[in-house]
């Protein structure tokens, strides 16, 4: 630990205190979790299911997991710093934040969600304060209660907050699957409107009520599961009609709406997976760019502009990837606090996201998958079916777009023609500001904003309106088709 400069305390959970700190050698700042509780040998950590799941997550909007330190039977996670949580951000928030905010937000946070759920993890305790926030990025974090999907039920050790606990946990169900992180989004999705909780229940019993109070009491067509676990537990649901969620959230728009109505279903099966939520009109603004792409767009530049302060690469965290040391200790540290200096004992850490857990997460997710029932990403009406294909042909379009313009960025970054931050170019990362809401490591590239006065043509290369005119293009073809969304 004395390789960290510890700065100031900046969370305090219910495993871990959470720490800004300063790695000395190159001055970038990280976030390091010192754990509560003590760990007397290296495979009681690195059973955590923290250390687990995350050291197979390498997305994003996923907090990276950079290094593992155990010193005197104390753990410390190190990972990448970001500036806030979500809560905050709505706590400190004045006015109610844009569509275009929560859009962006929720795009990157169900990207996340996707990858991890397909890879055969569901978070189980997704809530504001695990969404952390560095200017428009937005990343999951906290994933001491992630379960991996293929691991088998019952599950019945407690999870999730109780505001954005999902129905079937409250009704004890012990086969939830990743569909409970659905629920949570909704929930969330429609505090980011209001900067207030959906359903602040203050007991468990109190948590269905304010759901009944909202959704409306589950019946044998919503949700005949859930009258049977209920039933169990000798459980009567209070009695109430649905009350239209315009009411209760009046600044959404009709899709956004939609979404936060499908993602609260009381059934698990009638909630979007979150690779389906992604092609919810509400997105539609939204353009996703390939990973493979992204991976190239890196290669080729990444302005400074946005890119935090001494911000790590893989590159970086590799570096420690291999070290494990192991020395008698100097001096002992407090558990209860750190210090802005720790001295050097006995030293363990580890850190592993490398290609062979890839590799290894790769058979899991085909397990998975294998496993998992096909449900068709829109019900069967063929508008829906439309909606499927426009976005994987606005996914194809974009691929092939940002193909062709490639060279003619790298060519064009010499010479600063694009640029529209002082000669900085930012290949595929749109420096048109108002216009892009993108960035090198979460491209997405919102067009909601464009307006007849947000466009500087002067600054404008050949390449980007053409790209720009075909993502408008393309986004207007889907047009109409609101509001048939996953059969609502
Ligand atoms: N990488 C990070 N960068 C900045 N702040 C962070 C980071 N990770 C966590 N925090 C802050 O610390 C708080 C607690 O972190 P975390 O949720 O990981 O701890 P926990 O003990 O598991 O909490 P919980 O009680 O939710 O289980 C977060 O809400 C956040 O404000």
């Amino acid at each position: 630990m004395d390789r960290y400069k510890i700065i100031k305390e900046v969370g305090d959970g219910t495993f871990g205190s959470v720490w800004r700190a300063i790695y000395k050698q190159t001055g970038e700042v990280v976030a390091i979790k010192q754990m509560k509780r003590k760990y007397y040998s290296w495979d009681e950590c690195m059973n955590l299911r923290e250390v687990k799941s995350l050291r197979k997550m390498n997305h994003p909007n996923i907090v990276k997991l950079k290094e593992v330190i155990r010193e005197h039977d104390i753990l410390y996670f190190v990972f990448e710093y970001m500036e806030c949580n979500l809560y905050q951000l709505m706590k400190d928030k004045g006015k109610l934040f844009s569509e275009a905010e929560v859009r962006n937000w929720c795009f990157q946070i169900f990207q996340a969600l996707a990858y991890m759920h397909q890879r055969g993890y569901f978070h189980r305790d997704l809530k504001p304060e695990n969404l952390l926030v560095t200017k428009d990025m937005i990343k999951i974090a906290d994933f001491g209660l992630a379960r991996e999907v293929c691991s088998l039920p019952p599950y019945t050790d407690y999870v999730s907050t109780r505001w954005y606990r999902a129905p079937e946990v409250l009704l004890q169900s012990s086969v939830y699957g990743s569909s409970i992180d659905m629920w949570a989004m909704g929930a969330i999705m429609a505090e980011l409107f209001t900067l207030r909780p959906l359903f602040p229940g203050s007991s468990q019993a109190d948590e269905i009520y304010k759901i009944c109070s909202v959704i409306g009491s589950p019946n044998r067509n919503s949700w005949a599961e859930g009258l049977e676990l209920a039933n169990v537990l000798k459980y009567q649901f209070p009695q109430f009609a649905s009350v239209h969620l315009t009411v209760l959230i009046p600044s959404a728009s009709e899709d956004a709406i939609n979404l936060i109505s499908s993602l609260c279903s009381w059934d698990p099966h009638k909630r979007p997976t979150a690779a389906e939520a992604l092609q919810h009109p509400f997105f539609q603004p939204c353009f996703y760019i390939p990973p493979s792409l992204r991976f190239r767009a890196a290669a080729v530049r990444t302005p400074p502009s946005v890119r935090m302060k001494g911000a790590s690469d893989q590159r970086t965290s590799r570096r420690y990837s291999m070290a494990l040391s192991d020395s008698k200790p100097a001096n002992n540290i407090s558990s209860a606090k750190m210090h802005a200096s720790v001295s050097a004992g006995v030293v363990q850490r580890k850190l592993e996201m490398d290609n062979q857990e890839a590799g290894k997460n790769e058979k899991l997710e085909k397990n998975c998958v294998k496993q998992q029932k096909y449900r068709p990403p829109a019900g069967n009406s063929p508008v829906s079916v439309n909606l499927a294909r426009t976005s994987r042909a606005v996914l194809d379009t974009a691929e092939k777009l940002a193909q062709m313009t490639v060279s003619g960025r790298q060519q064009m970054a010499t010479d600063s023609v694009l640029s529209g931050s002082g000669g900085r170019m930012a290949p595929y990362r749109y420096s048109f500001e108002g216009i892009f809401q993108a960035t090198k490591e979460n491209p997405v590239l919102d067009i909601s904003n464009i307006g007849s006065g947000s466009l500087n043509k002067s600054k404008m290369g050949l390449i980007e309106l053409y790209y720009l005119a075909k993502l408008m293009l393309l986004g207007s073809r889907g047009r109409g088709k609101k509001n048939c969304y996953f059969g609502h």
